[in-house]
């Protein structure tokens, strides 16, 4: 292809995707109950793979339950057999040059249109698919599917922009040098989770905005919304084998893409024991790649709130409660463990009990509900299994501890208090509607800093966390010595919710790569640079003076 580029264009002004209320009588509220009910009425659909455009059935399907009502699938998905997989890496090996080639504005524009298209035309369809298959209530739905999508489609195209400006600041006089930002050689593998709608977009999104193909291996779970996403991206005008739908046996997809010799790169969210081994599974084969793959993965967190007396008791509470039970504590960053002083928890006990009372727990459906069903069967036996394990180990229910899979896989949000501040539900990932609380005494001598050393040791994961105080200086001092505890640090605000364009997100230890989504570092993750220099002059001897005598 030719390209002829004739300016240096500058994208629109990007911003957040402003987030709709869905109030009660609202037209908003309506166009969504309207797209849920229609696509209630017409499940189970049928997901093909999609391969260079086209759908592909292979009639062996992997279904998606509905979390709220498990009798019923949302989606059956049909699985890549490992010929499909091979055409599908094949193919977009082959439309690498081409879409490397295209010029940086086209690309730009494809996804800025698909942006548009998510928070417009298909804002409904989309939180419609992520309420019913991933049991998210229409506001979680509308912050992940509709406002984080579009989100980190226009920010990525921003970010990608002021990346291709940052060139070498110096030229020797009659030089130029220039830097370029190739794709990898070879395709990017990209195996996304269930909890986000949006993650799954830009886990494809952030590698083929900066020129790569990928191959993209969906959650289970969340295989209906990101079917939708990748439709989304086709009509926007990606080309066809840019991206490669392969939905299937998670173990079998991967391990084929790690197996191959193009294999250029891993874009990777989920829980970190697969991360890890994935990692392991990659250094094994060595040899076979062109290249030393890119390995970019965000995983699990054991996030923490830490109060100090002078904090604000109710508004700490409040935001507890949002940030541990909101999705059901299925977000990577959800609470986990809270440390409270003795002092104060008399009232925080009795604020924490009389709120979470007014919780109701239900389908997404049912708009009332503030919490929903877990994801599916092996997470609802996880989750009510940590609760279990937490009594045992000495742990003090003082909300919730019950649970109910007739029909949807429900968890009450859970409260425990624990003597023990290294006990199973304060140091392992748990995924679900359960808060740990160590109350601490503050009377010590010291109890601040000791508190902010336990919270720094006791877990393997460093994803967020949240200081609570009215005075500055004991901010100053949990934010200093809690540094590497959390990627994402949060200062008299809830540890959840991090936006585009606000607050970068990723951890470090064994939570990830902490690449930072919904930042510029990401894009250079996934570009290989070359750096040019041109002379413009002409060499007319081989000696320097150096060499005269
Ligand atoms: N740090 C972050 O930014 C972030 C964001 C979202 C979720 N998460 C983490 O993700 C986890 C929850 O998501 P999940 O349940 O989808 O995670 P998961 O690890 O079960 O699955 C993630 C992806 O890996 C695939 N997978 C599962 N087993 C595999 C195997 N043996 N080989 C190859 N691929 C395999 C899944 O099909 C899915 O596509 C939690 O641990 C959460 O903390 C982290
Ligand atoms: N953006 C999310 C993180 C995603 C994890 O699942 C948050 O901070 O709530």
């Amino acid at each position: 292809m030719a390209n002829a580029q004739l300016a240096s264009f500058k994208i629109p002004v990007v911003d957040n995707e402003p987030m709709r209320a869905y109030a009660m009588e609202s037209g908003d509220r309506k166009n969504l109950q309207a797209a849920v009910a229609k696509m209630e009425s017409q499940l189970p659909f049928d997901i093909p793979c999609i391969i260079d455009g086209q759908e592909v059935r292979t009639g062996n399907t992997l279904p998606q339950v509905l979390p709220h009502d498990h009798k019923r699938n949302l989606a059956n998905a049909h699985s890549a057999t490992p010929e499909l997989l091979a055409k599908a890496i094949e193919s977009s090996v082959k439309a690498q040059k081409a879409w490397e080639d295209m010029p940086w504005a086209d690309k730009a524009a494809i996804f800025l249109k698909a942006a548009d298209l998510i928070a417009g035309k298909y804002r409904f369809e989309l939180m419609a698919a992520t309420m019913l298959g991933q049991g998210k209530n229409a506001w979680q739905a509308e912050i992940d599917a509709a406002a984080e999508m579009a989100d980190f489609f226009r920010f990525g195209v921003k970010y990608v922009e002021e990346l291709f400006q940052i060139q070498p600041p110096r030229n020797t006089p009659g030089t130029w040098n220039r830097t370029e930002y190739r794709p990898l050689e070879g395709f990017v593998l990209a195996v996304t989770p269930f909890n986000f709608t949006a993650i799954g977009g830009n886990l494809v999104f952030a590698p083929a905005i900066m020129g790569n193909v990928c191959i993209w291996k969906p959650s289970p779970a969340a295989v209906y919304a990101n079917f939708l996403t990748h439709k989304i991206m086709l009509e926007a005008g990606l080309p066809p084998s840019v991206i490669q739908f392969t939905p299937g046996n998670p173990p079998e997809i991967v391990k084929q893409c790690i197996d191959h010799r193009d294999f250029a790169g891993l874009h990777f969210t989920g829980s970190t024991h697969i991360f890890k081994k994935l990692w392991k599974d990659i250094a094994q084969n060595l040899d076979i790649y062109k290249g030393y793959p890119r390995i970019v993965g965000e995983t699990g967190g054991k996030n923490f709130h830490l109060y100090h007396p002078s904090a604000d008791v109710k508004s700490g509470v409040m935001q507890a409660i949002r940030a541990g039970f909101e999705y059901q504590g299925q977000k990577c960053s959800a609470l986990s463990r809270c440390y409270v002083p003795k002092s104060k928890w008399t009232e925080f006990e009795r604020i924490l009990k009389e709120e979470v009372k007014k919780i109701t727990v239900g389908p997404p459906t049912e708009w009332q509900h503030f919490v929903g069903p877990v994801i599916g069967r092996p997470a609802f036996e996880k989750i009510t299994g940590m609760i279990t394990k937490g009594k045992e180990a000495g742990g003090e229910i003082i909300t919730g501890g019950t649970w109910d899979d007739s029909k949807g896989f429900y968890v009450q949000p859970t409260v425990i208090l624990t003597k023990d501040p290294k006990s199973v539900t304060m140091t392992e990932e748990i995924f679900g509607p359960v808060i740990t609380v160590y109350v601490y005494d503050d009377a010590e001598e010291g109890a601040w800093e000791k508190t902010c050393q336990l919270i720094d040791t006791t877990t393997e994961y460093a994803l967020t966390g949240a200081v609570f105080s009215a005075d500055r200086t004991e901010l100053i001092k949990a934010s200093n010595y809690l540094r590497n505890s959390a990627g994402n640090f949060y200062l008299n605000d809830k540890c959840t919710g991090a936006v585009v364009g606000q607050q970068p997100f990723g951890g470090a230890r064994a939570s990830g790569t902490n690449d930072k989504s919904g930042s510029m570092s990401i894009f250079y993750r996934f570009a290989s640079a070359r750096s040019i220099k041109e002379n413009f002059g002409s060499v007319e001897d081989f000696a320097y003076p150096s060499n005269s005598v």
